[in-house]
């Protein structure tokens, strides 16, 4: 469950319950609120939060809405919607302003009113000529991915190479779990078809396609396969996401040439590395819809309810679908009557994610024991270690000193496998 989704208690409705937990991916968080059931059974559209419940507007007034495209600092850039600046202020102009950079009403941070990209909001005093506005409101969202901040995205692309990197299958796994658990729809892309020949590729996609998935697939330099790719991502909220140089950057680019996110181009990368890893942007598809780039999201770890994990594979979805197991909170491994244990090529995945599921929740336990002196380190390949705890001051005297260091040293204090913890009190995540 996300931390910091809208507080519809404000709103006078019941707080939004998501019916699967969050799984943790190494650096990225996908984690998804469903929408209100009860905003969901009046068939409207959902309330803003609003800054100022006592001034609503006049009626006459036409409402200046739009989508949160990207947030930097405290500003956030606010595409219009179409027609919302059609005040009578803008009559007689030529140029149309299509986005606003925009502040958040002081009212609307004290009422708990956090502001995300792909965000629903109303804004206020709009300056056309200044190209500035204020956010007095947020819509109730639609789904929230807390890691990388994203709201009301509607489904997830995950793209992998089937060459450079070679597909694994085990990773790829990790990520399509991580994904399913946020209960938004989910497509693979398999890009690069153009390194393997013809046979390869229909391995590949068969074997993806009887786990479950709908496969695209599309070679970047060849434009191959980007018409269906357009389709599946038309009038949707998509995100991005899979291992780093699989050609996402070039996908995006290939689909919305103004970008230019400068691929495969080291200075690029470095820039959109790990100090800009919670930066998210959204861009706007020529044909209609949004696609966000996902920095930083290529280390899936899994941390999940063990009971809920089943259901992130579609294969065994289906089991269940069609079947009952005897026991209620049967974990499919050697219950009797069990319909999901069996001949289906990632039960061993299965297996194997639920022990890690399980030491997962057990570290977890065992870390909110104030008595004990271990704590639980996640390294970036996604093992999970015991390591004594440090003593906070002695930590932190160590992060200034290596703020001096080089790049180069500082890895090799850490090691090839520091821990997200490490990073992150080094500023390095
Ligand atoms: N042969 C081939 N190369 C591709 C294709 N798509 C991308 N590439 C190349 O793969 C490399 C990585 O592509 P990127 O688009 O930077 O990959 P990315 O997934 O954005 O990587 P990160 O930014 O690290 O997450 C670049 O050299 C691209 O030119 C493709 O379809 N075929
Ligand atoms: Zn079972």
């Amino acid at each position: 469950m996300s931390e910091n989704r809208p507080d519809p208690v404000k709103e006078g409705r019941s707080p939004v319950q998501s019916d699967r937990p969050s799984l943790t991916t190494q650096g990225v968080t996908l984690s998804r609120s469903n929408p209100s059931p009860v905003s969901e059974a009046r068939g409207t559209a959902a309330k803003p939060h609003r800054a100022r419940e006592d001034r609503e507007p006049p009626t006459d007034e036409i409402e200046v809405t739009g989508t949160v495209v990207a947030v930097q600092a405290n500003y956030y850039k606010v595409q219009l919607d179409e027609g919302a600046n059609a005040t009578p202020d803008t009559q007689g102009e030529t140029e149309r302003t299509t986005s606003l950079l925009c502040t958040r009403r002081a009212r609307l941070k004290k009422i708990g009113g956090q502001v995300m990209v792909g965000d629903r909001v109303v804004v206020e005093e709009p300056d056309w000529a200044g190209g500035r506005g204020a956010i007095s409101a947020v819509f109730e969202r639609s789904s929230q991915l807390d890691r990388p901040p994203i709201a009301n995205a509607s489904q997830i692309l995950l793209v992998f190479a089937v060459e450079e990197p070679s597909l694994d299958p085990h990773q790829l796994t990790r990520f399509a779990i991580e994904a399913e658990s946020t209960g938004l729809k989910t497509t693979l892309c398999l890009n690069k078809i153009d390194l393997v020949s013809p046979e390869t590729l229909e391995h590949w996609r068969d074997r993806l396609q009887a786990w479950g998935y709908t496969v695209l697939c599309a070679s970047i330099p060849r434009r191959e396969g980007l018409d269906a790719i357009r389709r599946q991502l038309q009038g949707e909220m998509t995100a991005i996401a899979g291992p780093s140089g699989v050609g996402k950057s070039s996908l995006i680019d290939a689909l919305i040439p103004s970008v230019n996110l400068r691929v495969g181009d080291v200075s690029g990368k470095l820039a959109r590395g790990r100090h800009t890893t919670r930066h998210v942007e959204l861009f706007e598809l020529p044909d209609g819809g949004l696609l966000a780039d996902t920095p930083g999201f290529n280390r899936p770890q899994l941390d999940c309810d063990p009971a809920e994990l089943v259901r992130y594979f579609p294969e065994a979805r289906d089991r269940l679908a069609r079947g009952q197991c005897q026991f209620s909170d049967c974990l499919h491994r050697d219950e009797p009557n069990c319909v999901v244990r069996g001949d289906w090529e990632r039960y061993e995945d299965y297996l194997q994610l639920l022990e890690e599921a399980i030491a997962y929740r057990d570290a977890k336990k065992q870390q909110s024991d104030p008595e004990s002196t271990l704590k639980l380190k996640t390294k970036r390949s996604g093992r999970q270690e015991y390591e004594p705890k440090l003593e906070s001051k002695k930590y932190r005297r160590t992060s200034r000193r290596v703020q001096h260091q080089t790049l180069q040293d500082l890895y090799n204090e850490l090691g090839d496998d520091p821990s997200e913890e490490d990073l992150e009190a080094l500023g390095l995540n």
